[in-house]
């Protein structure tokens, strides 16, 4: 084996209010996220969505320090699962490859080129697969490499999920069980797991696995648990007008304030670090709400980060990969070309002529809408909370 690396990939996350504009744009930009029937007008929605939006987003960065300290985490991850692959004998470099901010996926891969990298493990930080995260930056990779004769030489093995390793359940459920420990009734105190919401079209239409794997990530939890205590599963973060996975965050928070819960242990699964999602999202808005419902304990278990267990488990995992017969990004889900991601439309775009003469047509009238709607601040997008 010659010289071996690690990609691990995450989303990425402005670091500076300034940064918040440009990095929605490049969110918003990405077809795993909205997709559009015309790719023409991503880049215009982009655009508009994030110039509309920016504002709004920079206050709920600002409550939490302003920035994410998304690249700092990730960071410290990397340099730990470094450190445990060496205390294992492995001589491997981690790199890290964001997908909408710095350091960016591009810039990661040129520095696992320059390093003349022969064997790369390429891990994303999400334990449970979805085509708006982990497939989004497979898709990054697999177009770098088809562009890129050099990167074709790379023995290359993606890791698509790994919600159910036994180290990461492990960490998971000694950080649940530290929380529990701080109940008044650590025996009834319901466990409520918060996943990140995506569109239910997703899901029933594009073949996301992420429902199930959020499933069966939260059974795997509760049975290395073991505890007699109930648990709730919802989904958290939901973004516009379309329907996301139910049950809504806030509905089942309210739902149990009215079966007369009064102490929550509330459990972020979707991703192992601190980001604006669980401090803000669900330290801030979700804890008032719940207060406010008549919820007097808001409990937060907190992300992995570093947590040992889990790092060493990563690092087991990478070992293993090495070994194991090799995943590549062909064998991992896609969306077809012409699945509607977002928003969701009755309308069959593009199936006859006249069809397509309408579509431009809307498509037209659409861009007008929203030049107008950036000029007035007012309109159909913001009437629909999508802006
Ligand atoms: C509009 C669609 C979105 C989908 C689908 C989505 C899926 C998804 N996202 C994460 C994790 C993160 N999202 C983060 C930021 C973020 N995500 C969206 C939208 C969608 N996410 C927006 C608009 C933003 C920007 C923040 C905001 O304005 O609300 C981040 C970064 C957080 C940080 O600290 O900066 C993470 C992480 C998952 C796991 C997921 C689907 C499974
Ligand atoms: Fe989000
Ligand atoms: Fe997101």
């Amino acid at each position: 084996m010659g010289r071996v690396g690690v990609l691990l990939l995450n989303l990425g996350g402005p670091e500076q209010l300034q940064d918040v504009r440009p990095f929605l744009y490049n969110l918003f930009s990405d077809p795993e996220i909205i997709r559009l029937p015309f790719a023409w007008m991503q880049k215009p929605l982009a655009w508009m969505i994030s110039t509309l939006r920016y504002q709004k987003s920079q206050e709920n960065y600002k409550a939490i320090g302003g920035g994410s300290p998304l690249r700092r985490i990730t960071e410290e991850q990397a340099l730990a699962l470094q450190g445990s692959l060496q205390e294992k004998g492995h001589d491997i470099r981690v790199y890290v490859g964001m997908r909408y901010w710095n350091p960016f996926t591009e810039e990661a891969v040129a520095k696992i080129k320059r390093d003349q990298i022969e064997d790369l493990v390429i891990l994303p930080l999400y334990p449970q697969f979805s085509i708006s995260t982990s497939g989004s930056s497979f898709r990054v990779l697999e177009k770098l490499w088809e562009q890129d004769p050099s990167l074709q030489k790379i023995d290359y093995t993606v890791i698509p999920s790994w919600y159910s390793r036994p180290g990461y359940l492990q960490a998971m459920t000694e950080l649940i069980q530290q929380e529990i420990e701080h109940c008044e009734q650590p025996e009834q105190v319901p466990i409520f797991f918060s996943a990140h919401g995506v569109p239910v079209s997703y899901v029933e239409e594009a073949g996301d696995p992420y429902r199930d794997e959020i499933e069966g990530c939260t059974a795997a939890i509760m049975q290395t648990l073991n505890r007699p205590n109930p648990h709730v599963l919802a989904y958290q973060s939901r973004v516009g007008p379309v329907e996301w996975l139910q049950p809504y965050t806030e509905e089942a928070i309210l739902e149990l304030a009215k079966e007369g819960v009064k102490e929550l242990v509330v459990v972020p699964i979707s991703f192992v670090s601190e980001h604006i999602e669980t401090l803000e999202e669900i330290d801030m808005e979700y804890r008032e709400l719940a207060e406010e419902a008549g919820i007097e304990k808001f409990h937060r278990v907190p992300a992995l980060n570093t947590h040992p267990v889990f790092i060493n488990d990563l690092a087991e995992m990478v070992i293993e990969a090495l070994d194991a017969p090799n995943i590549k990004f062909s064998d991992v889900a896609h969306p077809g070309k012409k699945t509607k991601m977002y928003p969701q439309e009755s309308w069959e775009w593009g199936l006859t002529t006249t069809a397509e003469v309408w579509n431009g047509r809307l498509a037209m009238l659409g861009m007008i809408g929203i030049l107008i709607e950036i000029m007035t601040g007012q309109g159909p997008l913001h009437f629909i909370g999508l802006l």
